[in-house]
């Protein structure tokens, strides 16, 4: 075997991530986005030794686990690539997957509680972020994500189903007034143009939404009729707010070198276990509000009675989980990294008549060490690359009787866990929730409690 050769083998297995892989010829072969139990036919991109990375070409054979896909997207839109597996079988793989994570890291025996599935399947998003490009190169402009597999072109998701009707009609008019307007996409590669992000918000309970346009500074359009013509736009929801964001920075990622109010307000209010939550349009929220209220309550069932127990919500995001243990607990200090979201934190507390939590402004890494407080209960919600060695030693310092650690991805999940077992902590039980269907994301709680000498 030797690159760009084409071979045709069937999936054996899938991994976390999107990864999946066969064998042909005691080779290896490592592929994205394959279903186990597929026939695919597949290039060879590198070869070492005996394992292979190639790009599948085309499915000669559907996996028995396939049924029909229902969005009109799916296969070109890089955004569910596990849309044709029955929900049942996506979540058996997403946890035996984790599993899999565990016990090569020789985190054995661990006590784990049955995988729960999101309430809805469809139309689950609270949140989505959508790009402006072109679907090939020099086509009309396209509003959406990413191919798959494709880095620059862009698939107009204009009949996406994991978001519901308001996104869907908010996305065309938006798409058709630029188009009509003549006005260019921001190109990340020659870095010329105007139209990058767009940016929809769109709560649950509340049905308020907010609409965020991303753009550079290299044009000055009149926009003003367009936010007219989202006024008046018969949506299920309420728009309470539309945001011009201006952002000239280098890389693709939404950041804010200025933000306009062009309409209404920079905020939405959900709800969430009976309280409310204040999203800014920069702060993170988990992006599907009914299983986030499962992954929630499994992280309130895991902590157990925490009355009069001092409660650490270190990665606190808008103080969600914090707000939620706050009712029986002593006090709750969290710390988030994004200012905005500290702010909202703090706003929230006070919206829920909670007066025993306190937010903290930083990086857990600086911040968690100045706190003089010896917490009962640390509660770690990183982001995907995990907790920073140095933060982790603070956390585990601590010595609290009881760590329970949320996480949306389990290869560093695992990681750090070794260092907690390391360190004197036991797993006492672990859960994964899926909050993302169709995708290869999966979130995973899990409970430590520090064993005594
Ligand atoms: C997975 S989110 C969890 C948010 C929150 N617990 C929730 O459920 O909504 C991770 C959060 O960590 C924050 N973050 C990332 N790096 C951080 C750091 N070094 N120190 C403090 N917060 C950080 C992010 O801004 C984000 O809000």
């Amino acid at each position: 075997m030797k690159r760009k050769d084409i071979v045709e083998f069937v999936i054996e297995a899938t991994e976390f991530g999107g990864k999946a892989y066969g064998r042909l010829d005691g080779v290896k072969i490592n592929v994205k986005h394959g279903i186990k139990g597929q026939k695919v036919r597949a290039i060879i991109k590198r070869i070492k030794k005996n394992q292979a990375e190639a790009r599948i070409v085309e499915v000669l054979e559907a996996s028995p686990l396939e049924a029909e896909a229902t969005c009109k997207h799916f296969g070109n839109c890089g955004g569910c690539f596990q849309q044709s597996i029955h929900y049942d079988n996506q979540l058996q793989e997403k946890e035996e997957n984790v599993k899999k994570l565990f016990e090569e890291q020789g985190l054995n025996d661990v006590n784990w509680l049955p995988i729960e599935g999101s309430p809805i399947t469809f139309g689950y998003r609270n949140k989505m972020e959508f790009s402006f490009g072109d679907e090939e190169k020099g086509g009309r402009l396209a509003l959406g994500m990413h191919k798959r597999g494709r880095h620059h072109d862009i698939v107009t998701v204009d009949e996406c189903l994991i978001m519901d009707e308001d996104y869907r009609k908010i996305l065309k008019t938006i798409l058709e007034y630029f188009t009509n307007k003549k006005i260019p996409f921001y190109h990340s590669m020659r870095h010329v143009g105007y139209l990058r992000h767009l940016v929809v918000r769109k709560a649950h309970y509340t049905g308020e939404i907010l609409v965020n346009l991303v753009t550079t500074t290299q044009l000055q359009p009149d926009i003003s009729s367009l936010v007219k013509e989202l006024k008046t736009l018969e949506l299920k929801g309420d728009l309470v707010g539309f945001l011009h964001t201006f952002n000239d920075n280098l890389s693709d990622t939404v950041q804010s070198d200025k933000t306009d109010i062009l309409l209404g307000r920079d905020y939405i209010i959900e709800k969430q276990l009976g309280l409310q939550f204040k999203i800014s349009a920069f702060s993170f929220f988990q992006t599907n509000t009914l299983a986030a209220e499962k992954l929630y309550s499994i992280v309130r069932d895991f902590l157990g009675d925490a009355n009069n127990q001092i409660v650490f919500d270190l990665y606190c995001g808008t103080g969600t989980i914090g707000q939620i243990v706050a009712s029986n607990a002593q006090k709750v200090i969290g710390i988030e990294i994004v200012e905005d979201a500290v702010k909202a934190a703090r706003e929230n507390a006070a919206l829920n008549g909670l007066n025993n939590c306190e937010f903290i402004a930083g990086d857990v890494g600086q911040e968690v060490k100045k706190i003089n407080y010896k917490p009962d209960i640390i509660i770690l919600d990183p982001p995907r690359a995990g907790i920073h060695p140095k933060a982790l030693k603070d956390v585990i310092s601590f010595g609290a009787d009881r760590i329970v650690y949320v996480s949306c991805n389990p290869k560093t999940l695992v990681k750090d866990l070794k260092d907690l077992v390391s360190s004197g902590y036991t797993i006492v039980r672990a859960k994964c929730m899926d909050m993302f269907p169709h995708t290869g994301h999966i979130e995973t709680v899990v409970l430590m409690s520090r064993v005594k000498e």
